[in-house]
């Protein structure tokens, strides 16, 4: 049943029990892609079902590509080899993968592909991708700096060398990744600028493009050289979504409790993994995080900060501020709410002040999510030690984590009866 508000009871005792993450959201969308690009049939499964995996699968759908869902967790993908031009623009909601990574996989298809999305997918930057699409010769253009983009593909390039400015988004240097395999000749792309979002993105992308047959080398540190072989069809296992983990990794040192995600924390690929070794440090966290590399982590250990010992600064985070919405700037205001001198920003820093005697008082709040997933999944954290934390719009969690609450739940986590 759908709710506009949720107020979660904190647990008189530690949260255990199993509860495995879904699919990776980010592996789950290099894969459809991918599968999508090739020719034949391509079977994922561990994958993930959400909003941002069936606006990918949808868009794939309109191009001429089939795919069928047998069970919950399965994309069975057929491709030509070739994507069409779909009849109406595609609408990618808010998922920023797919939105940068059709963007670029359009120059691929003989015609035109308008990407757009909603209202907040329309105010997260593309300029950069687009600037490095039209310096290959592609037809792309976009009135505001961000979606709707239009590209009118040919499949064929009139360079061979891509320079790309990943300070804003790594999708854009995956999204040029995955496009140059299908295109007519090999091509080289540049990272410029000293600042990308985690580079543990990118590997995630080569991965997945090498298990769908790519060629691609990593020549130096900022450049990669990618083989116009095109995809083959392939049998793919997503992993568990590390972002997803961080909540549960958080639910149980906040809780003292024990929760078996099914996987082990040194076995993920993607980069908020990385997280898991801070979370064990509460509540001792470091006084200077820097949350560059682990950037989808950052509103967890943010909510996980407020109960530490001591405060916590986290630096390295201003992409943040091009996220589903400003995250520094929503998880600020949520835990200011919570209360007063609770956080503040300074620059593009985040600083938590933290009260360990924080836990178990009643402080009422409503937390805005701003129709951001992670500060409702984050905020949720709060909620399991503060009474009278209630989280608006919590079915925002379907973006990447739709049993959100339903998996709390099955760890012993209640829910005021709002109906
Ligand atoms: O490549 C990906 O799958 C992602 C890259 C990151 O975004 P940016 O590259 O925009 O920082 C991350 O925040 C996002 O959730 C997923
Ligand atoms: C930033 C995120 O998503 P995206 O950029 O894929 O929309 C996220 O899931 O935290």
């Amino acid at each position: 049943m759908s709710k506009d508000k949720l107020t979660i009871i904190p647990p008189d005792k530690p949260l255990t029990g199993r509860a495995v993450p879904p699919g990776s959201k980010s592996i789950t969308n290099r894969a459809l892609l991918l599968a999508g690009l090739a020719k034949g049939t391509s079977r994922l499964t561990g994958a993930l079902k959400s909003d941002d995996t069936r606006y990918m699968a949808d868009a794939l759908r309109a191009m001429g590509v089939i795919i069928e869902e047998p069970d919950d967790t399965s994309f069975v993908v057929t491709g030509s080899g070739k994507l069409l031009p779909p009849q109406v623009p595609l609408f990618l909601g808010n998922a920023g993968t797919a939105t940068r990574f059709l963007t670029a996989a359009a120059a691929l298809v003989d015609g035109t592909v308008v990407v757009d999305g909603d209202q907040h997918m329309r105010k997260r930057p593309i300029g950069p991708l687009v600037d490095a699409l039209r310096s290959l010769g592609i037809d792309a253009s976009t009135e505001t700096g961000c979606p709707p983009v239009t590209v009118k593909g040919t499949g064929r390039f009139e360079a061979s060398r891509i320079q790309i400015d990943g300070g804003l988004s790594s999708q854009y240097v995956s999204a040029l990744l995955m496009m140059a395999a299908g295109g007519d000749r090999a091509v080289t792309i540049e990272l410029l600028g000293e600042d990308i979002g985690a580079l543990g993105y990118i590997d995630l992308t080569t991965a997945a493009m090498r298990a769908f047959g790519a060629k691609v080398e990593k020549t130096s540190a900022v450049t990669w050289r990618v083989e116009p072989t095109g995809y083959a069809a392939a049998d793919f296992v997503v992993e568990p979504d590390a972002s997803a983990a961080t909540y549960l990794w958080a639910a149980e040192v906040l809780t003292s409790g024990k929760i078996d995600l099914g996987v082990a924390n040194g076995a993920f690929t993607q980069p908020d993994a990385k997280a898991y070794d801070l979370i064990a440090q509460f509540p001792h966290l470091p006084a200077v995080i820097d949350g560059s590399q682990m950037q989808d982590a950052v509103p967890t250990l943010a909510v996980l900060a407020a109960f530490n010992e001591t405060p916590v600064r986290f630096v390295g985070i201003a992409n943040l501020r091009v996220k589903e919405c400003d995250r520094i700037r929503a998880v600020s205001t949520g835990l200011t709410q919570i209360r007063p001198g609770l956080a503040h920003e300074e620059g593009d820093d985040l600083i938590v002040q933290s009260d360990p005697s924080l836990a178990g008082q009643r402080l009422p709040a409503k937390i805005d999510t701003f129709a951001d997933h992670r500060i409702a999944m984050s905020f949720a954290l709060a909620g399991l030690k503060i009474a009278g934390i209630t989280i608006l719009d919590p079915d925002c969690v379907g973006k990447t984590f739709p049993a959100y609450w339903r998996t709390l739940a099955g760890l012993g986590v209640t829910y005021a009866d709002e109906s």
